[in-house]
């Protein structure tokens, strides 16, 4: 039962955000949005803070460099944030935070003093500055040895020497990466160059150049040049993989990469990270307060390239992140969350009939961010980063909760750019689907099964081992990432080493030093694993971040090593501790009382696909297997949030 693929999608590959204008409402457009009827009536008198000045774009950087290349998008970047924890912005103008009582759409205003921290489109932080090569103005990124000055190793031949396919089924199931995924997608988008230029020119690499000559332009196209010999790609038409730059802005004086969406784990992915888009996923029509559905599925998204095999009875979902339809266990997990927000919205509802539309909307999507927030750190964290770093970093929910309004919950780049990315690692190469093993080659951007087959979809995720964090991966996302033409699919362990060298990621010894572990400073130290490294690095001090830290052994009952266990859980520890809305804060406004959070807390994931879908069991911990001390609950018994405690 094998899925057709069309021949062809237009240019852009599914699953990569650019702008679109569209997007970007004027910061006036944004503030009138904000007045919704649900913001309080400025009373005290609206505090008004600065806004950091609006960062102008390097024309090097950002110009067109071709006649095909778009114009940068027209948007206000924040850079409150600033290149490190430390340094301060310069400010230029003021936004006012008028509303308490919800979060705002776009994430600003969480935290008062810093209003844009957390917010779209801020720029990512750096722990470790960015290292970029500079001359003529133009920051390009390093493509030689600090040690040597010899060119650094293609990233696909990395992928292929370091992280060749292989099969290394772990003890959790596929929901593990799942929820990775799912989560990934709330905090962070990173848009690419919006030039529509097809980077892969002919004869590219008959010419033999080392680079793509845009690239000493700082253009948008980097694309990947891979080696003759090449297992998979082997022809010379094949042997270029497409690639543009990431968008920049400037933050002191180096370019810096942003973020499109709130850095909360606040369901931005179900609800957008603007006005406009949660507006244009809302509908009244069935009852007060809900999510748009189509039959109680996602609704359709006329936009987005997707493969549609059958255009009477499938169609692109539409959610509030764009990245919604590149897999399918991706796709359930939207529509489990879409379900649950509108249960939530008609048990609220049918509770208090004297609330309005907004009212029952803006407090089921609270119940439902605190749902996200408890699922996340409770019963996921700890199995990602293992119950000594959930310590650690204070992760735990069990921690006494209070806010720190001088917690820069911003994403760090190294985080979005390497760390958090070790979740390509899990995926495997079939989901099973109605007792049918589906290659990911008719899973990537294919909505059939999450319109037609979301229970079996979700039982084969529950129920079916994922593969375990390593260096090797599945086939599929190595060699056939959103395939649809025969060998021109991508390589997801290329795009994400030649993402680090695009936004300027110190390389893995610095971040290991970073987190307080030895460097590297011998193959040998890598065990049985150095010997692939060192056929492609010729030092240990080249060892790109995205790569080296994947050799690493997991942590004590989690599935990462020690430096993506440091990374991942001081990013999470932010989002906690700054995040003025968190769940358990007892002076969030309206924040929730006791009784509401143990009602709250009495809800997981394995209650929530329970009372959203036609399971008859799930077991209590979503992300581990069914064992003596994760039983399985069954759905029958599963009780609906006690909505007359909110
Ligand atoms: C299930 C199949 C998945 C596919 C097909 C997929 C595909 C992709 C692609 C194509 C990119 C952009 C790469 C680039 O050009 O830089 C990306 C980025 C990313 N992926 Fe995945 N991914 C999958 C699963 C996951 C999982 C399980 C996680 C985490 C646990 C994850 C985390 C990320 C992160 C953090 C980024 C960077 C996001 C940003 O800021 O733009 N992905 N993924
Ligand atoms: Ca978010």
């Amino acid at each position: 039962q094998k899925i057709a693929t069309p021949a062809k999608v237009d240019g852009r590959f599914c699953g990569q955000v650019t702008f679109s204008e569209n997007e970007h409402l004027s910061r006036d457009k944004r503030q009138e949005r904000r007045r919704g009827p649900w913001r309080r009536p400025p009373s005290p008198p609206p505090q008004a803070v600065t806004k950091p000045k609006e960062v102008p774009t390097t024309p090097s950087a950002q110009e067109p460099t071709t006649s095909t290349t778009a114009a940068a998008p027209k948007t206000v970047l924040r850079s409150a944030s600033t290149a490190t924890d430390t340094t301060s912005a310069e400010t230029d103008a003021s936004i006012t935070c008028d509303s308490d009582l919800y979060r705002s759409a776009d994430g600003s205003c969480n935290n008062k003093a810093n209003p844009f921290w957390g917010s779209r489109d801020s720029a990512f932080l750096r722990t470790l500055e960015p290292v970029y090569t500079e001359a003529n103005d133009v920051f390009g990124p390093v493509l030689a040895s600090t040690v040597d000055g010899y060119a650094l190793p293609s990233p696909r031949l990395i992928s292929r020497i370091v992280h060749d396919p292989d099969d290394f089924p772990d003890r959790r199931p596929v929901m593990n990466m799942q929820w990775g995924q799912f989560l990934d997608h709330d905090i962070t988008s990173t848009p690419v160059n919006p030039s529509t230029e097809t980077c892969c020119y002919d004869g590219i690499v008959a010419s033999g150049v080392a680079q793509h000559p845009q690239v000493a332009k700082n253009g948008p196209c980097f694309p990947i040049l891979i080696p003759a010999g090449d297992n998979h790609f082997t022809t010379l038409e094949t042997r270029c993989m497409e690639f543009k730059r990431s968008y920049q802005t400037m933050v002191n004086g180096k370019p810096e990469q942003i973020n499109l969406n709130t850095a909360f784990v606040d369901g931005s992915q179900i609800y957008g990270s603007t006005e406009e888009e949660m507006d244009e996923l809302r509908s009244s029509a069935l009852g007060r307060g809900r999510l748009l559905d189509i039959n109680d599925n996602l609704p359709k998204n006329t936009d987005d390239v997707c493969v549609v095999s059958n255009s009477t009875t499938d169609y692109c979902l539409r959610a509030g992140d764009s990245r919604v339809n590149v897999y399918p266990g991706l796709g359930a997990l939207h529509t489990v969350f879409l379900r649950m927000h509108n249960r939530i919205a008609d048990g609220l509802a049918a509770q208090n009939k004297s609330l309005t539309d907004e009212e029952v909307f803006q407090k089921a999507r609270r119940i439902v961010g605190a749902l996200l927030q408890k699922i996340t750190y409770s019963e996921w964290l700890p199995t990602v980063v293992g119950p000594d770093a959930a310590t650690t970093y204070r992760l735990a929910s069990t921690v006494p909760y209070a806010y720190e309004p001088d917690t820069n919950p911003t994403l760090h780049s190294v985080f979005s750019t390497a760390a958090f990315r070790y979740g390509h690692s899990q995926v495997t190469d079939t989901l099973t689907i109605n007792n049918v093993a589906i290659e990911s080659v008719n899973l990537f951007n294919n909505p059939h099964h999450v319109l037609h087959s979301i229970d079996s979809l979700l039982a084969g995720i529950l129920g079916n081992p994922g593969q375990r964090v390593d260096r090797w991966y599945s086939d599929g996302m190595t060699n056939h990432v959103f395939e649809t033409v025969p060998f021109k699919g991508l390589d997801i362990v290329s795009l994400n080493i030649q993402r680090g060298r695009d936004h300027g990621l110190p390389r893995y010894n610095q971040w290991r030093k970073e987190c307080g572990l030895d460097p590297i400073t011998s193959f040998d130290d890598m065990g049985r694993h150095g010997r692939p490294f060192q056929r492609v690095y010729r030092n240990t001090d080249d060892i790109d971040l995205y790569s080296g830290a994947l050799h690493e052994a997991p942590v004590h009952l989690g599935v990462v090593g020690d430096t993506y266990a440091c990374l991942i859980s001081r990013q999470f520890e932010k989002l906690k501790f700054g995040d003025r809305f968190w769940y358990q804060n007892p002076d969030a406004p309206k924040a929730f009382t006791s009784a509401q959070i143990k009602e709250i807390e009495k809800q997981s994931l394995a209650t929530i696909i329970c009372q959203t879908t036609g399971l008859e069991s799930v077991q209590s911990n979503a992300f581990m297997n069914v064992a003596r001390n994760n039983r399985l609950v069954y759905c029958s018994y599963v009780k609906p949030i006690n909505y007359s405690l909110f």
